[in-house]
């Protein structure tokens, strides 16, 4: 990584326009290189465009000075990035469901990762576009890199969800919990309960010291993280504010090599059984990207439901040719 920090973000929607404040809010980096579609009917030119001269009238505001890049579609000017996020997507096919855009992300990716890896990539993809842990497979499969520098933010976000949910109805601090949710982000994703603790108490053990406070149900709890993102889009037809503040933590904890535990996604290769796919488990992100994956002591329920999680990932690699 040289001196001048520079990230790249492909698909400058809601969610890549939400990235690129993230960053430059947080001074994560110096330099941002933003590509969009800018050919054909659905040319995002103008709305490119736009989004450059706000996130510039928003520096004054900001830690540092950032040089703004409008790549347009010339995705080989990301090749000298840090980090390249991938935030190319159609939102609107997800309404239903994650695997509405399954045909979708996996081809408009095509159109750029070759054009990237050809101009000399050697960073570390980020990758949003859903359904997440499907594309990143793509990424590693036709990119060639090795699978450490392609991370998926999987449920590094749903995590974060249920994180809200229970500080919601324990009344604790969110940052003095540990709670992941792991697997597929996707509808099959599962709370590892055996894995929480809060301020270092596992849950148990203070389910059993103050019923009262505790006596919420787990699977409610559980289905209000499944539930975030929907009720999320219901209202505004996106998601964009957390999922952008997952990604450029992802991101911080690369560029400042903080070897930082989150749940993401990660090629398996072996795990608990699993190999040849990337879904969510505790990854350790440094300067190389994943410098380690973390298996758990879980539960013998728990490992049933993680693998009942890379089902649905495994049939959709079979569905686009990829597995
Ligand atoms: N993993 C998560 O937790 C999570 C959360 C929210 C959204 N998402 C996903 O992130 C993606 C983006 O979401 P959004 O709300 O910004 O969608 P959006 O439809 O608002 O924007 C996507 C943008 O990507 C652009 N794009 C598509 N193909 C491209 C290509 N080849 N090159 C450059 N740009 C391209 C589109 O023109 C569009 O502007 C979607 O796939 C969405 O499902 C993932």
């Amino acid at each position: 990584m040289g001196t001048v920090t520079r990230i790249g973000i492909v698909g400058m929607g809601h969610v890549g326009a939400h990235v690129a404040n993230s960053l430059i809010l947080q001074g994560i980096a110096d330099e941002l290189v933003m590509t969009e579609i800018c050919s054909g009917e659905h040319s995002k030119q103008a709305k490119l465009e736009a989004e450059v001269q706000d996130l510039g009238d928003s520096l004054a505001f900001c830690p540092h000075n950032v040089a703004l890049v409008n790549a347009g579609e010339d995705y080989a000017q990301l090749a000298q990035c840090d980090v390249i996020i991938n935030a190319a997507g159609d939102v609107q096919r997800s309404s239903i469901d994650r695997d509405g855009e399954l045909f979708y992300t996996t081809d408009t990716a095509k159109r750029f990762i070759a054009p990237i890896t050809e101009a000399g990539f050697e960073g570390i993809w980020v990758s949003i576009a859903n359904p997440c842990d499907v594309v990143a497979t793509e990424i590693w499969k036709l990119s060639g890199i090795d699978s450490n520098r392609v991370i998926g933010t999987g449920t590094a976000l749903d995590s974060s969800r249920l994180k809200y949910a229970l500080s919601r109805v324990t009344g604790y601090d969110q940052h003095s919990m540990c709670a992941y949710m792991l697997g597929e982000h996707g509808a099959s994703m599962f709370a590892a309960w055996s894995a929480v603790n809060i301020g270092g108490k596992p849950l148990a053990q203070l389910m059993a010291e103050q019923p009262k406070r505790f006596s919420m149900s787990l699977d409610e709890v559980e289905d209000l993280a499944r539930q975030g993102g929907y009720k999320t889009y219901a209202g505004k037809q996106c998601t964009e504010f957390a999922v952008a503040d997952a990604a450029a933590r992802i991101v911080r904890a690369i560029v400042s090599n903080e070897h930082y535990v989150t749940p993401c996604s990660t090629l398996m290769t072996g795990q608990y059984g699993e190999s040849g796919l990337f879904t969510s488990l505790p990854c350790v992100i440094g300067a190389d990207g994943v410098e380690e994956v973390m298996q758990l002591d879980l539960t013998d329920e728990e490992i049933d439901k993680f693998h009942a999680s890379c089902a649905p990932v495994r049939k959709n690699l079979e569905r686009v040719g990829l597995a």
